[in-house]
Protein backbone atom coordinates (compact mmCIF):
# COMPACT_ATOMS: atom_id res chain seq x y z
CA UNK A 1 0.00 0.00 0.00
CA UNK A 2 1.75 3.80 -0.88
CA UNK A 3 1.81 5.28 2.66
CA UNK A 4 3.03 8.67 0.95
CA UNK A 5 -0.32 9.96 1.81
CA UNK A 6 -0.04 9.48 5.53
CA UNK A 7 3.78 10.16 5.61
CA UNK A 8 2.65 14.70 5.64
CA UNK A 9 0.73 14.03 8.29
CA UNK A 10 3.30 12.45 10.78
CA UNK A 11 4.73 15.50 11.19
CA UNK A 12 2.99 16.94 14.42
CA UNK A 13 4.28 18.51 17.91
CA UNK A 14 4.35 16.66 20.77
CA UNK A 15 4.28 17.99 24.57
CA UNK A 16 7.20 16.28 26.35
CA UNK A 17 6.47 16.30 30.26
CA UNK A 18 9.94 17.37 31.97
CA UNK A 19 11.60 14.21 34.23
CA UNK A 20 14.43 16.03 35.81
CA UNK A 21 14.67 19.25 37.36
CA UNK A 22 15.06 21.08 34.50
CA UNK A 23 13.51 24.28 34.65
CA UNK A 24 12.27 25.60 31.22
CA UNK A 25 11.86 29.80 30.34
CA UNK A 26 9.36 31.44 31.57
CA UNK A 27 6.76 33.66 29.84
CA UNK A 28 3.94 35.76 31.89
CA UNK A 29 1.94 32.41 31.90
CA UNK A 30 4.77 30.66 33.99
CA UNK A 31 7.47 28.06 32.84
CA UNK A 32 6.79 27.23 29.24
CA UNK A 33 6.30 23.94 27.76
CA UNK A 34 8.45 22.04 25.84
CA UNK A 35 7.52 20.64 22.79
CA UNK A 36 8.95 18.34 20.01
CA UNK A 37 8.11 18.84 16.44
CA UNK A 38 7.69 15.06 15.30
CA UNK A 39 9.89 14.39 12.15
CA UNK A 40 9.67 11.72 9.61
CA UNK A 41 10.67 8.22 10.48
CA UNK A 42 13.59 8.22 12.83
CA UNK A 43 14.68 11.54 12.59
CA UNK A 44 14.68 13.32 16.01
CA UNK A 45 12.31 16.17 16.10
CA UNK A 46 13.62 19.55 17.00
CA UNK A 47 12.32 21.05 20.21
CA UNK A 48 10.93 23.96 21.38
CA UNK A 49 9.32 26.09 24.73
CA UNK A 50 5.88 27.75 23.85
CA UNK A 51 3.02 29.26 25.73
CA UNK A 52 1.51 26.28 28.01
CA UNK A 53 -1.53 28.16 28.61
CA UNK A 54 -2.45 30.45 25.33
CA UNK A 55 -2.87 28.50 22.00
CA UNK A 56 -3.11 32.11 20.37
CA UNK A 57 0.12 33.78 19.52
CA UNK A 58 -1.79 37.00 19.44
CA UNK A 59 -2.66 36.09 23.42
CA UNK A 60 1.42 35.30 24.13
CA UNK A 61 3.86 35.00 21.68
CA UNK A 62 6.95 33.21 23.44
CA UNK A 63 9.25 31.28 21.96
CA UNK A 64 12.65 29.83 21.99
CA UNK A 65 14.41 26.52 20.84
CA UNK A 66 15.57 24.32 23.28
CA UNK A 67 18.99 24.54 22.06
CA UNK A 68 18.76 28.72 21.41
CA UNK A 69 21.59 30.60 23.15
CA UNK A 70 19.42 33.20 25.07
CA UNK A 71 21.58 37.13 25.58
CA UNK A 72 21.77 38.20 29.12
CA UNK A 73 19.83 41.61 27.75
CA UNK A 74 17.04 38.98 26.06
CA UNK A 75 16.36 37.59 29.36
CA UNK A 76 16.28 40.55 31.49
CA UNK A 77 13.56 42.03 28.57
CA UNK A 78 11.66 38.70 28.67
CA UNK A 79 11.78 39.74 32.81
CA UNK A 80 10.49 42.93 32.29
CA UNK A 81 7.95 41.99 29.89
CA UNK A 82 6.95 39.20 32.99
CA UNK A 83 6.61 41.69 36.05
CA UNK A 84 4.40 44.16 33.04
CA UNK A 85 1.74 41.68 32.73
CA UNK A 86 1.06 40.70 36.56
CA UNK A 87 -1.90 41.73 37.79
CA UNK A 88 -2.59 45.22 39.00
CA UNK A 89 -2.66 44.49 42.40
CA UNK A 90 -1.42 41.63 44.68
CA UNK A 91 -3.72 39.33 46.29
CA UNK A 92 -2.87 41.05 49.74
CA UNK A 93 -4.00 44.35 48.10
CA UNK A 94 -6.97 42.64 46.50
CA UNK A 95 -7.75 41.74 49.55
CA UNK A 96 -7.72 44.73 51.37
CA UNK A 97 -9.41 46.67 48.84
CA UNK A 98 -12.52 44.16 48.96
CA UNK A 99 -12.71 44.61 52.57
CA UNK A 100 -13.00 48.50 52.17
CA UNK A 101 -15.62 47.97 49.37
CA UNK A 102 -17.79 45.88 51.29
CA UNK A 103 -17.55 48.70 54.19
CA UNK A 104 -18.95 51.60 51.39
CA UNK A 105 -22.59 52.66 51.35
CA UNK A 106 -24.87 51.15 48.75
CA UNK A 107 -24.70 54.13 46.70
CA UNK A 108 -20.76 54.14 46.85
CA UNK A 109 -20.47 50.62 45.57
CA UNK A 110 -19.20 51.13 41.84
CA UNK A 111 -18.20 48.55 39.40
CA UNK A 112 -16.01 49.38 36.27
CA UNK A 113 -17.59 47.37 33.29
CA UNK A 114 -14.58 48.32 31.01
CA UNK A 115 -11.74 47.51 33.97
CA UNK A 116 -13.98 44.79 35.38
CA UNK A 117 -12.68 45.71 38.57
CA UNK A 118 -14.83 47.46 41.82
CA UNK A 119 -14.08 50.74 41.80
CA UNK A 120 -12.98 52.65 45.43
CA UNK A 121 -13.78 56.11 46.02
CA UNK A 122 -10.22 56.91 45.27
CA UNK A 123 -10.08 55.04 41.71
CA UNK A 124 -13.24 57.06 40.70
CA UNK A 125 -11.60 59.79 39.06
CA UNK A 126 -9.45 57.61 36.58
CA UNK A 127 -12.70 55.80 35.66
CA UNK A 128 -14.98 58.88 35.37
CA UNK A 129 -14.72 57.99 31.29
CA UNK A 130 -15.89 54.64 31.67
CA UNK A 131 -18.81 52.46 32.07
CA UNK A 132 -19.32 51.59 35.49
CA UNK A 133 -22.06 50.78 37.43
CA UNK A 134 -23.78 50.29 41.06
CA UNK A 135 -23.84 47.18 42.65
CA UNK A 136 -25.69 45.30 45.59
CA UNK A 137 -24.30 43.13 48.25
CA UNK A 138 -25.88 40.46 46.66
CA UNK A 139 -24.03 40.58 43.35
CA UNK A 140 -20.85 40.74 45.45
CA UNK A 141 -21.63 37.32 45.97
CA UNK A 142 -21.75 36.18 42.47
CA UNK A 143 -18.83 37.63 40.92
CA UNK A 144 -19.11 34.75 38.14
CA UNK A 145 -22.49 36.51 36.94
CA UNK A 146 -20.88 39.80 37.36
CA UNK A 147 -17.17 39.57 35.40
CA UNK A 148 -17.64 39.29 31.87
CA UNK A 149 -16.88 35.73 30.70
CA UNK A 150 -13.53 35.85 29.09
CA UNK A 151 -14.55 34.08 25.61
CA UNK A 152 -11.24 33.68 24.02
CA UNK A 153 -11.47 30.19 22.83
CA UNK A 154 -7.78 29.33 22.28
CA UNK A 155 -6.96 30.60 25.94
CA UNK A 156 -9.91 30.82 28.55
CA UNK A 157 -13.32 29.91 27.23
CA UNK A 158 -14.69 30.51 30.09
CA UNK A 159 -18.21 28.78 29.55
CA UNK A 160 -20.28 28.88 33.15
CA UNK A 161 -22.56 25.69 34.31
CA UNK A 162 -26.31 26.21 34.50
CA UNK A 163 -28.03 25.90 37.58
CA UNK A 164 -28.98 22.65 36.70
CA UNK A 165 -25.40 21.37 36.26
CA UNK A 166 -23.59 23.09 39.13
CA UNK A 167 -26.74 21.86 41.68
CA UNK A 168 -26.01 18.39 40.68
CA UNK A 169 -22.57 18.61 41.45
CA UNK A 170 -22.34 20.09 44.65
CA UNK A 171 -25.59 18.01 45.70
CA UNK A 172 -23.50 15.03 44.51
CA UNK A 173 -19.90 15.75 46.21
CA UNK A 174 -22.42 16.57 49.27
CA UNK A 175 -24.14 13.54 49.00
CA UNK A 176 -20.65 11.21 48.95
CA UNK A 177 -19.54 12.87 52.07
CA UNK A 178 -17.30 15.41 50.47
CA UNK A 179 -16.10 18.54 53.14
CA UNK A 180 -13.64 20.73 51.22
CA UNK A 181 -13.81 21.12 46.93
CA UNK A 182 -10.80 22.15 45.10
CA UNK A 183 -12.12 24.13 42.49
CA UNK A 184 -9.67 23.87 39.39
CA UNK A 185 -11.26 26.58 36.47
CA UNK A 186 -14.45 26.27 38.53
CA UNK A 187 -15.42 29.82 39.77
CA UNK A 188 -19.27 29.16 39.67
CA UNK A 189 -18.81 25.82 42.08
CA UNK A 190 -17.07 27.72 44.32
CA UNK A 191 -19.20 30.31 44.45
CA UNK A 192 -22.06 27.86 44.92
CA UNK A 193 -20.30 26.94 48.13
CA UNK A 194 -20.24 29.87 49.32
CA UNK A 195 -23.49 30.82 48.70
CA UNK A 196 -24.72 27.79 50.42
CA UNK A 197 -22.75 28.33 53.47
CA UNK A 198 -24.54 31.52 53.57
CA UNK A 199 -27.78 29.84 54.22
CA UNK A 200 -26.49 28.64 57.48
CA UNK A 201 -28.88 25.47 56.61
CA UNK A 202 -26.15 22.98 56.31
CA UNK A 203 -22.98 22.18 57.89
CA UNK A 204 -20.23 24.67 55.99
CA UNK A 205 -17.69 23.12 53.44
CA UNK A 206 -14.56 24.49 52.30
CA UNK A 207 -13.53 25.63 48.76
CA UNK A 208 -10.58 26.75 47.09
CA UNK A 209 -10.11 27.97 43.91
CA UNK A 210 -7.49 27.80 41.33
CA UNK A 211 -8.16 29.99 38.35
CA UNK A 212 -6.21 31.94 35.81
CA UNK A 213 -8.66 34.53 36.09
CA UNK A 214 -7.39 37.09 38.31
CA UNK A 215 -10.70 39.07 38.18
CA UNK A 216 -11.61 36.62 40.87
CA UNK A 217 -9.28 37.68 43.24
CA UNK A 218 -11.06 40.84 44.13
CA UNK A 219 -14.06 39.10 45.51
CA UNK A 220 -11.74 36.15 47.90
CA UNK A 221 -9.65 35.62 50.75
CA UNK A 222 -6.12 34.26 50.21
CA UNK A 223 -7.37 31.25 51.46
CA UNK A 224 -10.07 30.57 49.58
CA UNK A 225 -8.42 31.63 45.54
CA UNK A 226 -5.25 31.28 43.94
CA UNK A 227 -3.80 32.52 40.90
CA UNK A 228 -2.66 29.49 38.94
CA UNK A 229 -2.20 27.94 35.52
CA UNK A 230 -3.50 24.37 35.65
CA UNK A 231 -1.32 23.59 32.17
CA UNK A 232 1.90 23.77 34.02
CA UNK A 233 1.05 23.52 37.77
CA UNK A 234 1.89 27.35 38.37
CA UNK A 235 0.89 29.32 41.17
CA UNK A 236 1.82 33.02 40.23
CA UNK A 237 1.89 34.12 43.94
CA UNK A 238 4.50 31.51 44.54
CA UNK A 239 5.19 29.35 47.71
CA UNK A 240 2.45 31.14 49.53
CA UNK A 241 0.34 29.88 47.45
CA UNK A 242 1.35 26.46 47.07
CA UNK A 243 1.15 26.52 51.41
CA UNK A 244 -2.23 27.28 50.75
CA UNK A 245 -3.52 24.35 48.75
CA UNK A 246 -1.32 22.21 50.55
CA UNK A 247 -2.95 23.64 53.71
CA UNK A 248 -6.53 23.07 52.08
CA UNK A 249 -5.67 19.36 50.96
CA UNK A 250 -4.55 18.36 54.22
CA UNK A 251 -7.67 15.85 55.65
CA UNK A 252 -7.74 17.11 59.06
CA UNK A 253 -11.11 16.58 61.45
CA UNK A 254 -12.10 14.01 58.83
CA UNK A 255 -12.74 16.52 55.97
CA UNK A 256 -12.90 14.79 52.95
CA UNK A 257 -11.09 16.53 49.90
CA UNK A 258 -12.23 16.67 45.86
CA UNK A 259 -11.30 18.25 43.06
CA UNK A 260 -13.57 19.56 40.48
CA UNK A 261 -11.83 20.54 37.42
CA UNK A 262 -13.40 21.87 34.22
CA UNK A 263 -10.36 23.52 31.83
CA UNK A 264 -11.11 24.97 28.42
CA UNK A 265 -11.80 22.67 25.88
CA UNK A 266 -8.70 23.55 23.86
CA UNK A 267 -6.46 22.59 26.33
CA UNK A 268 -3.57 19.60 26.17
CA UNK A 269 -4.63 16.45 27.59
CA UNK A 270 -0.92 15.19 28.92
CA UNK A 271 -0.29 18.84 30.93
CA UNK A 272 -3.17 18.74 32.72
CA UNK A 273 -3.16 14.91 33.79
CA UNK A 274 0.46 16.09 34.56
CA UNK A 275 -1.20 18.53 37.11
CA UNK A 276 -3.74 16.80 38.34
CA UNK A 277 -1.31 14.03 39.16
CA UNK A 278 0.64 16.60 40.98
CA UNK A 279 -2.17 17.65 43.07
CA UNK A 280 -2.68 14.19 43.79
CA UNK A 281 0.59 13.30 45.11
CA UNK A 282 0.83 16.10 47.62
CA UNK A 283 -2.65 14.91 48.90
CA UNK A 284 -0.68 11.70 49.31
CA UNK A 285 1.91 12.91 50.93
CA UNK A 286 0.04 15.25 53.49
CA UNK A 287 -2.62 11.57 54.17
CA UNK A 288 -1.92 10.70 57.66
CA UNK A 289 -2.66 7.14 57.39
CA UNK A 290 -0.07 5.38 54.85
CA UNK A 291 -2.14 4.32 52.00
CA UNK A 292 0.37 4.41 49.38
CA UNK A 293 -1.11 4.35 46.49
CA UNK A 294 -4.41 5.48 46.91
CA UNK A 295 -5.33 8.65 44.59
CA UNK A 296 -7.37 11.85 45.45
CA UNK A 297 -11.16 11.67 44.48
CA UNK A 298 -11.20 13.82 41.39
CA UNK A 299 -13.58 14.99 38.68
CA UNK A 300 -12.57 16.34 35.48
CA UNK A 301 -15.29 17.81 33.16
CA UNK A 302 -14.07 17.67 29.33
CA UNK A 303 -15.82 16.18 26.06
CA UNK A 304 -16.38 12.63 25.81
CA UNK A 305 -14.57 12.31 22.42
CA UNK A 306 -10.95 13.05 24.42
CA UNK A 307 -11.91 9.80 26.36
CA UNK A 308 -8.88 7.80 25.00
CA UNK A 309 -6.37 10.25 25.24
CA UNK A 310 -7.96 10.66 29.29
CA UNK A 311 -7.76 7.33 29.83
CA UNK A 312 -4.32 6.94 28.17
CA UNK A 313 -3.00 9.59 30.58
CA UNK A 314 -4.78 8.58 33.67
CA UNK A 315 -6.10 4.84 33.64
CA UNK A 316 -8.16 5.06 36.89
CA UNK A 317 -10.43 7.35 35.34
CA UNK A 318 -13.65 6.10 34.15
CA UNK A 319 -16.07 8.72 31.59
CA UNK A 320 -19.66 8.69 32.93
CA UNK A 321 -23.01 9.36 30.99
CA UNK A 322 -23.91 12.79 33.00
CA UNK A 323 -23.75 15.66 30.02
CA UNK A 324 -22.66 18.59 31.73
CA UNK A 325 -24.50 21.78 30.27
CA UNK A 326 -23.36 25.48 29.87
CA UNK A 327 -25.14 28.91 30.48
CA UNK A 328 -23.11 31.23 28.08
CA UNK A 329 -22.62 28.27 25.47
CA UNK A 330 -24.74 28.18 22.16
CA UNK A 331 -23.97 24.55 21.59
CA UNK A 332 -23.84 23.31 25.02
CA UNK A 333 -26.82 23.81 26.15
CA UNK A 334 -30.92 23.37 27.13
CA UNK A 335 -33.14 23.97 23.94
CA UNK A 336 -35.89 25.91 24.72
CA UNK A 337 -37.86 22.85 23.04
CA UNK A 338 -36.05 20.53 24.77
CA UNK A 339 -32.20 19.29 25.60
CA UNK A 340 -29.75 19.45 23.33
CA UNK A 341 -27.04 16.87 23.97
CA UNK A 342 -24.23 18.48 25.18
CA UNK A 343 -20.89 16.68 24.83
CA UNK A 344 -19.05 17.21 27.54
CA UNK A 345 -18.60 14.86 30.40
CA UNK A 346 -17.60 13.46 33.87
CA UNK A 347 -14.34 12.02 33.74
CA UNK A 348 -13.69 10.49 37.83
CA UNK A 349 -11.85 8.12 40.09
CA UNK A 350 -14.58 7.76 42.36
CA UNK A 351 -16.51 4.96 42.14
CA UNK A 352 -19.82 5.23 39.23
CA UNK A 353 -21.74 3.54 40.99
CA UNK A 354 -21.55 5.92 43.84
CA UNK A 355 -22.45 8.91 41.69
CA UNK A 356 -26.20 8.83 40.80
CA UNK A 357 -27.40 10.49 37.50
CA UNK A 358 -30.74 12.14 37.92
CA UNK A 359 -33.54 9.78 37.05
CA UNK A 360 -35.75 12.94 36.04
CA UNK A 361 -33.51 13.65 33.38
CA UNK A 362 -33.49 10.56 31.82
CA UNK A 363 -30.39 8.64 33.36
CA UNK A 364 -31.13 5.00 34.81
CA UNK A 365 -28.95 2.44 36.43
CA UNK A 366 -27.27 -0.46 34.29
CA UNK A 367 -26.51 -3.02 36.77
CA UNK A 368 -24.28 -4.93 34.80
CA UNK A 369 -22.33 -1.99 34.58
CA UNK A 370 -22.52 -0.84 37.87
CA UNK A 371 -23.11 2.49 36.49
CA UNK A 372 -25.95 5.18 35.61
CA UNK A 373 -26.22 5.38 31.85
CA UNK A 374 -28.12 7.94 29.47
CA UNK A 375 -31.25 6.44 28.82
CA UNK A 376 -30.70 5.70 25.39
CA UNK A 377 -27.33 4.13 26.08
CA UNK A 378 -28.79 0.41 25.91
CA UNK A 379 -26.47 -2.20 27.30
CA UNK A 380 -25.44 -4.63 24.05
CA UNK A 381 -25.79 -8.15 25.62
CA UNK A 382 -22.53 -9.12 22.85
CA UNK A 383 -20.07 -5.87 24.03
CA UNK A 384 -20.97 -6.68 27.92
CA UNK A 385 -21.18 -3.03 27.94
CA UNK A 386 -23.54 -0.03 27.92
CA UNK A 387 -21.28 1.50 24.64
CA UNK A 388 -22.74 4.90 23.75
CA UNK A 389 -20.45 7.73 24.65
CA UNK A 390 -22.19 10.59 22.52
CA UNK A 391 -26.00 9.96 23.88
CA UNK A 392 -27.53 8.36 21.05
CA UNK A 393 -28.71 4.80 20.77
CA UNK A 394 -25.37 2.62 19.00
CA UNK A 395 -25.83 -0.10 17.32
CA UNK A 396 -23.78 -3.39 17.37
CA UNK A 397 -22.32 -4.63 13.84
CA UNK A 398 -21.34 -8.15 13.69
CA UNK A 399 -18.95 -7.80 10.98
CA UNK A 400 -16.99 -5.27 13.66
CA UNK A 401 -17.74 -6.89 16.89
CA UNK A 402 -18.59 -4.09 18.23
CA UNK A 403 -21.52 -1.31 18.80
CA UNK A 404 -21.10 1.84 16.52
CA UNK A 405 -22.84 5.12 16.29
CA UNK A 406 -26.27 5.16 14.85
CA UNK A 407 -25.63 7.12 11.76
CA UNK A 408 -22.75 4.67 11.15
CA UNK A 409 -22.79 1.88 8.10
CA UNK A 410 -20.84 -0.95 7.78
CA UNK A 411 -18.40 -0.54 4.94
CA UNK A 412 -17.74 -3.74 2.62
CA UNK A 413 -14.40 -2.21 0.86
CA UNK A 414 -12.94 -0.24 3.99
CA UNK A 415 -13.67 -3.56 6.08
CA UNK A 416 -15.40 -1.14 9.17
CA UNK A 417 -17.61 1.21 10.05
CA UNK A 418 -18.42 4.42 8.56
CA UNK A 419 -20.59 7.21 7.94
CA UNK A 420 -21.68 7.04 4.78
CA UNK A 421 -19.80 9.78 2.97
CA UNK A 422 -16.95 8.62 4.30
CA UNK A 423 -13.68 8.99 1.76
CA UNK A 424 -13.41 5.03 1.16
CA UNK A 425 -10.77 3.20 0.40
CA UNK A 426 -8.53 5.81 1.97
CA UNK A 427 -8.89 4.05 5.36
CA UNK A 428 -6.00 2.34 6.63
CA UNK A 429 -8.34 -0.82 7.67
CA UNK A 430 -7.62 -2.20 11.20
CA UNK A 431 -3.82 -1.88 10.44
CA UNK A 432 -1.54 1.31 11.60
CA UNK A 433 -2.91 3.65 13.60
CA UNK A 434 -6.33 5.44 14.02
CA UNK A 435 -4.89 9.14 14.95
CA UNK A 436 -2.51 9.57 12.01
CA UNK A 437 -3.19 7.47 9.30
CA UNK A 438 0.31 5.82 9.97
CA UNK A 439 1.25 2.13 8.99
CA UNK A 440 4.22 2.40 10.99
CA UNK A 441 2.96 2.48 14.51
CA UNK A 442 -0.81 1.42 16.24
CA UNK A 443 -2.68 4.30 17.93
CA UNK A 444 -1.12 3.95 21.19
CA UNK A 445 2.26 4.91 19.87
CA UNK A 446 1.30 7.78 18.05
CA UNK A 447 3.75 10.74 17.94
CA UNK A 448 1.13 12.18 17.48
CA UNK A 449 -0.89 11.63 20.13
CA UNK A 450 -1.31 14.69 22.44
CA UNK A 451 -0.77 17.12 19.53
CA UNK A 452 -4.06 17.60 17.99
CA UNK A 453 -5.17 20.19 20.06
CA UNK A 454 -2.10 22.20 19.14
CA UNK A 455 -3.44 24.83 16.88
CA UNK A 456 -1.55 28.26 14.66
CA UNK A 457 0.53 29.36 17.27
CA UNK A 458 2.02 26.34 18.15
CA UNK A 459 2.21 25.05 14.35
CA UNK A 460 3.39 28.33 13.47
CA UNK A 461 7.13 27.66 15.16
CA UNK A 462 9.11 30.81 14.18
CA UNK A 463 12.09 29.19 11.63
CA UNK A 464 15.67 29.34 13.02
CA UNK A 465 16.15 33.40 11.58
CA UNK A 466 15.55 35.94 13.99
CA UNK A 467 13.05 37.43 12.10
CA UNK A 468 9.95 36.74 12.59
CA UNK A 469 8.98 34.53 9.85
CA UNK A 470 6.36 31.61 10.77
CA UNK A 471 6.26 28.80 9.12
CA UNK A 472 3.46 26.02 9.32
CA UNK A 473 5.43 22.41 10.69
CA UNK A 474 2.42 20.31 8.60
CA UNK A 475 0.38 21.55 5.26
CA UNK A 476 -3.19 21.87 5.87
CA UNK A 477 -3.89 17.95 5.00
CA UNK A 478 -2.97 17.63 8.50
CA UNK A 479 -6.07 18.79 9.49
CA UNK A 480 -7.19 16.36 11.94
CA UNK A 481 -4.92 18.17 14.16
CA UNK A 482 -7.44 20.31 14.77
CA UNK A 483 -10.18 17.47 15.39
CA UNK A 484 -11.62 17.89 18.54
CA UNK A 485 -13.08 21.65 17.56
CA UNK A 486 -13.88 19.76 14.29
CA UNK A 487 -15.86 16.95 16.48
CA UNK A 488 -17.74 19.47 18.86
CA UNK A 489 -19.15 21.05 16.03
CA UNK A 490 -20.24 17.72 14.88
CA UNK A 491 -20.89 16.35 17.86
CA UNK A 492 -23.56 19.08 18.26
CA UNK A 493 -24.67 19.17 14.68
CA UNK A 494 -25.23 14.94 15.00
CA UNK A 495 -27.30 15.54 17.79
CA UNK A 496 -30.33 16.04 16.04
C1 LIG B 1 -14.70 26.02 30.68
S1 LIG B 1 -14.50 27.27 31.93
C2 LIG B 1 -15.14 26.43 33.32
C3 LIG B 1 -16.04 27.25 34.22
C4 LIG B 1 -16.99 26.36 35.02
N1 LIG B 1 -17.84 25.64 34.09
C5 LIG B 1 -17.82 27.12 36.02
O1 LIG B 1 -18.98 27.44 35.69
O2 LIG B 1 -17.39 27.36 37.15
C6 LIG B 1 -12.75 27.23 32.16
C7 LIG B 1 -12.24 27.89 33.44
O3 LIG B 1 -10.84 27.67 33.52
C8 LIG B 1 -10.15 28.89 33.68
N2 LIG B 1 -8.86 28.76 32.97
C9 LIG B 1 -8.61 28.90 31.65
N3 LIG B 1 -7.30 28.64 31.40
C10 LIG B 1 -6.74 28.33 32.59
C11 LIG B 1 -5.43 27.96 32.99
N4 LIG B 1 -4.44 27.89 32.11
N5 LIG B 1 -5.21 27.71 34.29
C12 LIG B 1 -6.21 27.83 35.21
N6 LIG B 1 -7.46 28.17 34.89
C13 LIG B 1 -7.73 28.40 33.60
C14 LIG B 1 -11.05 29.96 33.10
O4 LIG B 1 -10.78 31.22 33.67
C15 LIG B 1 -12.43 29.40 33.47
O5 LIG B 1 -12.79 29.80 34.76
ZN1 LIG C 1 2.38 32.67 27.98
ZN1 LIG D 1 -12.31 51.53 34.31
ZN1 LIG E 1 -24.55 -1.73 30.80
ZN1 LIG F 1 -22.19 -4.26 20.90
ZN1 LIG G 1 -19.17 -2.55 11.00
ZN1 LIG H 1 -15.35 2.70 2.87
Amino acid sequence: MDTSATADESFGIEVIIPEGDKTAPCCPHGPTLLFEKVAKGDEKGRRFYACSACRDRKDCNFFQWEDDKVSEARLLAREAENKAKRPQFSQKEYIKRFKKFASLQLHEKKFCEDCQMLLLPGDLSTHSSHKSKAITAAQLTRPSVLLRPLLNKKSNAQYLFTDRSSHFLLDTLVGLGYRKVLCVGTPRLHELIKLRNLEQKHEPMKSLLLDIDFRYAQFYNKDEFCHYNMFNHHFFDGEASSAVLQAFLKESDGEKVVMVADPPFGGLVKPLASSFSLISQTWRKLQSSDNGDVDMPMIWIFPYFFEPRILECLPSFIMLDYQVDYDNHPLYKHGKTGRKQSPVRLFTNISPKDIVLPKEEGYRFCSICERYVWSLNKHCAKCNVCPSKDGRDWKHCSACGKCVKPSWRHCQSCGHCALPDHPCGLSQGKEGCFNCGSLKHKRKGCPLKDSHRISNHWTKAKSGSKNVSHRPLFKPKAKRMSGAARRAKKAAAQSK
